[in-house]
C-alpha cells in the first residue's frame, strides 16, 4: 500500500450512506431529513426535532402530544442510578458523570438486550427525558445545592432550566438555549456519531453505543471545544480583552496552539449553524455594558483576527460557549448540554446502522518491526 493511499483521520472518506442529515460543504448548509436547520431552529421546539430525527417526518399534533406525555413521565432516573451517581468522586468531570449515568441507565434497563427499532427508540426517548435531570442535578451539586425535581407541567427546555436555576429564565434566554439544542442535535458522521455507529456495527446494545459516543464527544477537538472556548475567552479577558487579542493570538499561534471554536473538518468556509447561534448570542447581550460588553468585544475581535490571520471561521462551539456562560451554566457543564441534544442524532444513527448493518472495520498499513523470533527465556530475561 502506498502512503498516499492512506487517509489519516478518514479525511474525505465516504464510509456509508445516511438519510438523517446532510452537511454540504459547498453551500455551507445543513439539513435534517431535508429541512434547513435554520428553519427548524426558528419554527420548532426541540421535541419536534427529536421526533423528526427518529421518525423521518415532523410529528403531527397527536404524535407531538403523545411524545410530550411520555417524555414528561420518564424524567426521573431510578433510585439505583441516582445512588451510584451520588457516590462518584466530587472531582469527577460532569462528562464522566453523564457517561456513567448512561451506562447505569442501560444496566437498569430490562430490555437492554432487545435491540429492534422500537426498543432503540424507546431507549432514546428515555435518555432524552432523563439526561437533563442528571445534568441539572450535577450543575446544582457543584454549587452545593440540592437537586430540583422535574416539573411535568413544563416543556423539555423550560423544565431543564427550571431544574438548574429554580426558575424559568427570560423568554429570549430559553429560546437561545432551545435553538442551541436544535443546532447541536445532529451532524452526519462526526467523530462521536461515527463512534456510536462503530459500536452498533458489532451488534452491541444501545446504551453501549451512546456511552462510547459520550467519550468521543468529550475531547476538545470535538464537543469539548465549547468549554475550551470559554476558558480561552477568559484567558484573553485577563490579558486585557479585545485590545489584547492581537498579541494573545500571535503568541498562541507561535506556540502552535489550536484556537478553540475555529476550523472544521467539513466546512471550510463557515459553519452553517454559526449565524443562527450568533444572532441569539447578540439577542441576549443586546444593550449590555460592563463585563458582558467586554466579552462580546473580545468575541468579535478574535473572530475577525482568525479570519485575517488563518482564514479560519468559527464553528458552532464558538457562540455556544458564551451563550451558556451568560445563561449562568458552569463551564464544565457545557459539553454535557451538547450531549443532552446530540443523543437524539446518535440514536437516529444507531437505528439507521442496525437497519442495514455492516461491521465497521478498516485496514491499517503496518510500520512496526519486521517479523522476528521471540528470544528464548534465558536471553529475554537478561538485565
Ligand atoms: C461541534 C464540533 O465538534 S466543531 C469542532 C470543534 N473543535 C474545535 O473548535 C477545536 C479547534 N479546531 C481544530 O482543532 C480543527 O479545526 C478541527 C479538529 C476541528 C478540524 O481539523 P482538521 O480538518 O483535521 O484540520 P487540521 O487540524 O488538519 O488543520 C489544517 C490546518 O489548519 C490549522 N488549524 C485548523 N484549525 C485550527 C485552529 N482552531 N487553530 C489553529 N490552527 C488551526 C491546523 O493547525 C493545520 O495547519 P497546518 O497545515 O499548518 O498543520
Ligand atoms: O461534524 C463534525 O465533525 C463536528 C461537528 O460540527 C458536530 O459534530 O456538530
Amino acid at each position: 500500500m502506498n502512503a498516499s493511499d492512506i487517509r489519516r483521520g478518514l479525511t474525505g472518506v465516504v464510509v456509508d450512506t445516511t438519510e438523517i442529515s446532510r452537511v454540504d460543504h459547498e453551500t455551507n448548509s445543513l439539513t435534517y431529513r431535508g429541512y434547513a436547520v435554520q428553519d427548524l431552529a426558528a419554527q420548532c421546539c426541540f421535541e419536534e426535532v427529536a421526533w423528526l430525527l427518529w421518525h423521518g417526518e415532523l410529528p403531527n399534533a397527536t404524535e407531538l402530544a403523545d411524545l410530550r406525555v411520555r417524555e414528561r413521565a420518564l424524567r426521573l432516573p431510578g433510585r439505583g442510578v441516582q445512588s451510584v451517581l451520588g457516590r462518584l468522586p466530587d472531582s469527577c468531570h460532569p462528562m464522566d458523570v453523564l457517561r456513567t449515568a448512561v451506562s447505569l441507565i442501560g444496566a437498569d434497563d430490562p430490555t437492554e438486550e432487545l435491540d429492534d427499532r422500537d426498543h432503540d427508540l424507546t431507549k432514546a426517548l428515555d435518555l432524552l427525558a432523563k439526561l437533563p435531570t442528571v445534568v441539572a442535578a450535577e450543575q446544582r451539586r457543584r454549587r452545593g445545592l440540592d437537586p430540583i425535581p422535574p416539573d411535568p407541567s413544563l416543556g423539555w427546555a423550560e423544565n431543564f432550566l427550571q431544574m438548574c436555576f429554580g426558575a424559568v429564565p427570560a423568554p429570549e434566554v430559553v429560546r437561545a438555549f432551545e435553538v442551541s439544542m436544535v443546532l447541536y442535535a445532529e451532524h452526519s458522521f462526526n467523530a462521536s456519531t461515527f463512534t456510536a455507529r462503530v459500536v452498533t456495527s458489532t451488534l452491541s446494545d444501545f446504551h453501549s453505543a451512546i456511552t462510547a459516543a459520550i467519550g468521543a464527544l468529550k475531547g476538545p477537538l470535538h464537543g469539548g471545544a465549547n468549554e475550551a472556548v470559554m476558558h480561552m475567552l477568559r484567558e484573553i479577558h485577563a490579558e486585557g480583552g479585545a485590545e489584547a487579542a492581537p498579541v494573545w493570538l500571535a503568541r498562541a499561534l507561535a506556540d502552535r496552539r489550536k484556537i478553540m471554536g475555529f476550523g472544521h473538518r467539513v466546512y471550510k468556509n463557515g459553519d452553517s449553524r454559526v449565524p443562527t447561534m450568533t444572532a441569539h448570542l447578540r439577542s441576549i447581550t443586546a444593550g449590555a455594558e460592563g463585563a458582558t460588553a467586554d466579552l462580546m468585544a473580545t468575541y468579535d475581535a478574535l473572530a475577525e483576527l482568525m479570519l485575517e490571520r488563518k482564514g479560519l471561521h468559527p464553528n458552532l462551539d464558538y457562540p455556544t460557549g458564551p451563550v451558556y456562560d451568560l445563561m449562568g451554566i458552569d463551564i464544565p457543564m457545557f459539553t454535557p448540554l451538547f450531549v443532552m441534544s446530540r443523543v437524539t442524532g446518535w440514536s437516529a444513527h444507531v437505528v439507521e446502522q442496525r437497519a442495514a448493518n455492516a461491521l465497521i472495520r478498516p485496514l491499517s498499513s503496518y510500520t512496526g518491526p519486521s517479523t522476528r523470533a521471540v528470544p528464548r527465556g534465558a536471553e529475554r530475561l537478561v538485565g
